[in-house]
């Protein structure tokens, strides 16, 4: 490790734009930390922007366009040179990103399971008929549709200080949350309980960051080297291409979450309809250094289980839905 670092030099100056939301910024304040232990000659600044995603707060994300929504304008300042680099939160970075982008780095997986979130209630069981439960998560609400279909699901938006005041306003008996984003923002006893994947299973990419450059910049793709995280970059990969087999859309209820034990790995999936009344799960081992085989051995699964009438009821909403959105910029 230190024999790379020293054969890296690092510019005179690093600029890392990200979102302003407290959680983008502790994130984005993280990555610049590492960077400094490993490269104190280097100065480096944050660039704070706001995304469409962090403005449109009135619908579900679905509908407005989905996860490019949150990292368009950070790729637009790295090609205008006014960034070097983006730190994102993994599970809002489209499955496919546009041409002349790439990701240099994984970091290590905070939690990445979901969290309830109440100020009342201990638990989802403990919600009594009627309660609301908000989200706007489509994986989120089909899983708690499934197993509690006597409770009510409410869209909610907004960075997690604006869903955590939502809460606290008596909006909602109960909020899910990433328990990565609250243990970040240093508030981890807001978590009443992380709901296990076998209840819920996690996003693609949830609890993981990611650092975005401009591709054919191998400088920066060396200097970076020393963050990515094996373990997590294998996991996320396997669950990314589950998620490519399926579109990469968030108009689908879909989990995909991976583990890796040295050498191998273990990928459970789901696919939902939004109301939760069908469920199509997945799940295999595979070796660790093929995430994308496995990734695609478990889509098969699941498109040989039921996925297929499941995504064509997805598609009827979603075109349902579709005077709802608003034309993509
Ligand atoms: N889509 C919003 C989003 N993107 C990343 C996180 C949390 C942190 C993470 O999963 O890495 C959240 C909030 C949430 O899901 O509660």
């Amino acid at each position: 490790m230190k024999e790379r670092v020293l054969k890296v030099s690092p510019p005179a100056k690093l600029v890392i734009a990200s979102r302003e939301s407290r959680l983008a910024m502790w994130q984005a304040e993280h990555v610049r930390a590492r960077l400094a232990t490993l490269y104190p000659q280097c100065h480096i600044d944050i660039l704070g922007m706001t995304t469409r995603g962090d403005q449109i707060l009135d619908r579900t994300l679905s509908k407005v366009g989905g996860k490019g929504l949150f990292v368009k304008e950070l790729e637009v300042a790295i090609s205008e040179g006014r960034a070097d680099l983006a730190v994102h939160s993994l599970k809002d970075v489209p499955m496919e990103l546009p041409d002349g982008f790439t990701l240099a780095a994984i970091l290590e997986r905070e939690d990445p399971r979901d969290a309830f979130v109440s100020n009342d209630y201990a638990s989802l069981e403990d919600l009594p008929p009627g309660a609301i439960v908000g989200t706007s998560s489509l994986r989120r609400q089909a899983l708690i549709a499934a197993r509690f279909p006597h409770l009510v699901i409410r869209p909610l938006r907004g960075n997690l200080d604006t869903r955590l005041g939502k809460l606290d306003r008596g909006e909602y008996a109960g909020i899910i949350l990433a328990a990565a984003g609250l243990k970040r923002l240093g508030v981890p006893e807001r978590i009443r309980i992380a709901m296990a994947p076998e209840l819920s299973l996690p996003a693609p990419g949830q609890g993981a960051m990611a650092i975005e450059i401009k591709s054919g910049r191998d400088d920066l793709i060396a200097l970076l080297a020393p963050l990515d995280h094996q373990a997590t970059s294998q996991a996320v990969r396997a669950e990314r291409t589950v998620s490519l087999a399926f579109g990469g859309s968030c108009q689908i209820p879909l989990a995909a979450f991976a583990t890796v034990d040295g050498e191998q790995m273990f990928l459970r999936a789901m696919v939902a309809t939004p109301d939760g009344s069908r469920v199509a799960s997945a799940e295999a081992s595979g070796p660790a250094n093929a995430p994308e085989l496995l990734g695609q051995h478990v889509a098969e699964a699941l498109q040989g289980r039921d996925a297929e009438a499941i995504l064509e009821v997805c598609k009827a909403e979603a075109a349902v839905e579709g005077s709802e959105l608003i034309p993509p910029q």
